[in-house]
C-alpha cells in the first residue's frame, strides 16, 4: 500500500515524504521514552537515553538557574538525582509528592551519584502537603516514631531498606531449601488442630447473619494455624525433605518486643533423621546460607541499618554468620547459669524452663554469639518430641537456637516415631505412626526474629510491614 502511493510521487516529493517519516519516527521516539525504575537508571546502562522515571520526591533543592530533586521508587536505597531548569520548578514539587520525570540520563561529575537525569519535563502526579506529612526532609526519624504511620513508613529510608532486605531474605530461604532438595508444601492456614497444644489459638468462624447459632462452619472448631508441623509430618511420610514458609498466628496477649499475633514461620521436616545433631546442622546451614545471601545481595541496605538504624550491630551479626555455632546441652546450660554470679529472677534448677534472662546470659556467656541448646527436660517439650530415654534425668531430643538480642530464634526436635511410647501421650497423633513410620525431625524458625537478629532491630514490630498484636490491627 505504502509503495503504491510513493510510486506516484515525484522525486522531490518522495524525499519530502521520507524526511517526514524520519522526523515522525524521531518525534515518536522522543514521545515514548523508555520507562525505567530508579535502580535501572542508576545502573548506568542507559546513559544518553531518553527515559521516563516515576517515583516520590525525597528532596528538592531550588537554585538560581536549576532545581535539583531526589526521586525514589523503592527499587534502591539511593535516589536518582534529577536536574531541571528553574522554569520547571513548581510549588507542588514538594517532599513526598509523586512525580513523573522525562529527560536524558547523563554521567554526573559527582562520584557518589554517577548518573543523573537531565529533565525536560516534570509532572506532579500526586501532591503532598509537606506541613501535614509526618516525615521531614533532613530529619532522621527513629523506628519507634515511624511505626506510628503504618501507611507511610515505607517512604522512609530505614523501612524501605527493611522491606527490600525482608524480600531478599525470603528468596534466600527458598533458595536454600531448593538447593538442598526440599519440596515446598503449602500447609493450610485454617486448621482443626492445635499443633503445640499451647492454647494460643484464634478461632475461625464466618461473620454475618447467615450463621446458624451453635453450628460450626467446618462442623468442628477451626483455628488459624499455630504451626504447619503436623501437616508437614504427614507429607514427610512420602517426601523425605519438606518445608513451608507462611503466616502463622498465635493469640498471645503480649505487647512484648518479640511477639506478634501474626508472623511468618519457616518450618522444615526431614525424614530418616536419627540424631539431634543432624537436625541442628540443617538449622545452622539454613541460617548461614540465608545470611550470606542477604549480605551479598543487600550491601547498601544492610549497611544503612548497621551504620544508622542499629549502630554497632555489625560485629555480632558477622559473628553469627561466620563462626560455626556452639552447641551445649540443657544440662550444661543450667550448670553455666548456676555457676554464674548473676542474680536471676526465675529459678535455674534442672527442669526449669529457660526464661529470657537465662537465654540472654547464655548468649553473653558464649561470646555474644548464637548458641544451640539441646536435650531439654522431657516435660518441657511438646508431646511430639522424641524421648531420649536417659537416666536419671529424662530428656527429649529437642534443640533451640538462642541468638543475641532476640533469644529463641528457632526450635526443633526429633519426633517421637515409636508408637508405643507416643500412645501413652496422645491419641490423635497415632495414625501418623501406623503406616511406614520412620525417624524424623523438624524445626521452625520465626522469620521476623531472624530479621531482628541479623539487623539488630530491637522491636519485632519494625521488621514486618503491618504488625498485628493484641489491641492493634492498624490498616
Ligand atoms: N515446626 C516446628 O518444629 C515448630 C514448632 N512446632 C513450633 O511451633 O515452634
Amino acid at each position: 500500500m505504502f509503495q503504491a502511493v510513493t510510486k506516484t510521487l515525484s522525486v522531490a516529493s518522495t524525499t519530502y515524504v521520507c524526511r517526514g517519516i524520519l522526523l515522525g519516527i524521531r518525534h515518536y521516539c522522543k514521545k515514548t521514552p523508555t520507562k525505567l525504575r530508579v535502580s535501572q537508571a542508576l545502573s548506568g546502562a542507559d546513559l544518553g537515553a531518553n527515559v521516563k522515571v516515576q517515583g516520590w520526591v525525597r528532596s528538592v533543592r531550588p537554585q538560581k538557574a536549576n532545581v535539583f530533586l531526589h526521586v525514589n521508587d523503592g527499587s534502591s536505597l539511593q535516589p536518582l538525582q534529577v536536574v531541571a531548569g528553574a522554569e520547571l520548578n513548581d510549588p507542588l514539587l514538594t517532599f513526598g509528592s509523586a512525580v513523573e520525570v522525562t529527560g536524558s540520563l547523563k554521567k554526573s561529575p559527582h562520584k557518589k551519584q554517577p548518573v543523573e537525569l537531565e529533565a525536560d519535563q516534570i509532572t506532579v502526579i500526586g501532591e503532598c502537603n509537606p506541613v501535614d506529612f509526618p516525615f521531614k526532609i533532613k530529619e532522621r526519624h527513629g523506628l519507634e516514631y515511624i511505626r506510628q504511620f503504618p501507611h507511610l513508613r515505607c517512604r522512609t529510608n530505614a523501612f524501605s531498606s527493611l522491606l527490600r532486605i525482608r524480600s531478599e531474605a525470603t528468596t534466600a530461604v527458598h533458595s536454600y531449601f531448593r538447593e538442598n532438595d526440599f519440596v515446598q508444601i503449602h500447609t493450610p492456614i485454617i486448621t482443626s488442630n492445635d499443633c503445640e497444644g499451647a492454647g494460643e489459638l484464634f478461632q475461625v468462624e464466618p461473620s454475618g447473619p447467615e450463621i446458624v447459632e451453635d453450628e460450626y462452619f467446618f462442623s468442628v472448631p477451626a483455628f488459624l494455624t499455630v504451626s504447619g508441623q503436623l501437616h508437614l509430618e504427614v507429607i514427610s511420610g512420602a517426601f523425605s525433605r519438606v518445608y513451608t514458609f507462611g503466616p502463622t498466628f498465635r493469640a498471645e496477649n503480649s505487647q512484648s518486643r518479640r511477639h506478634l499475633a501474626e508472623f511468618y514461620m519457616v518450618e522444615a521436616e526431614i525424614s530418616f533423621t536419627e540424631s539431634i545433631e543432624d537436625l541442628t546442622k540443617v538449622m545452622e546451614d539454613m541460617f548461614k546460607s540465608a545470611t550470606e545471601h542477604v549480605l551479598a545481595h543487600c550491601v547498601e541496605d544492610v549497611d544503612l541499618f548497621h551504620k544508622h538504624v542499629t549502630p554497632g550491630h555489625r560485629v555480632s551479626m558477622l559473628k553469627c554468620f561466620i563462626l560455626s555455632t556452639l552447641r551445649i546441652t540443657y544440662t550444661e546450660a543450667v550448670d553455666i547459669l548456676n555457676r554464674s554470679s548473676e542474680k536471676f529472677t526465675f529459678p535455674t534448677d534442672w527442669g526449669c524452663d529457660l526464661k529470657t534472662e537465662h537465654e540472654k546470659y547464655l548468649v553473653k556467656h558464649c561470646g555474644n554469639a548464637p548458641v544451640f541448646v539441646t536435650d531439654y527436660p522431657y516435660d518441657l517439650k511438646p508431646f511430639y518430641a522424641r524421648d531420649n530415654q536417659d537416666h536419671p534425668e529424662r530428656t527429649a531430643a529437642a534443640v533451640d537456637l538462642l541468638v543475641p538480642g532476640v533469644g529463641e530464634l528457632c526450635g526443633g526436635s526429633l519426633r517421637e516415631e515409636r508408637l508405643d511410647l507416643l500412645s501413652a501421650r496422645l491419641e490423635e497423633y497415632l495414625d501418623l505412626r501406623r503406616f511406614g513410620s520412620v525417624p524424623h525431625g523438624g524445626f521452625g524458625l520465626g522469620f521476623e526474629r531472624y530479621l531482628q537478629c541479623i539487623l539488630g532491630v530491637d522491636n519485632i514490630k519494625d521488621v514486618i510491614p503491618f504488625p498485628r498484636f493484641s489491641h492493634s490491627c492498624l490498616l
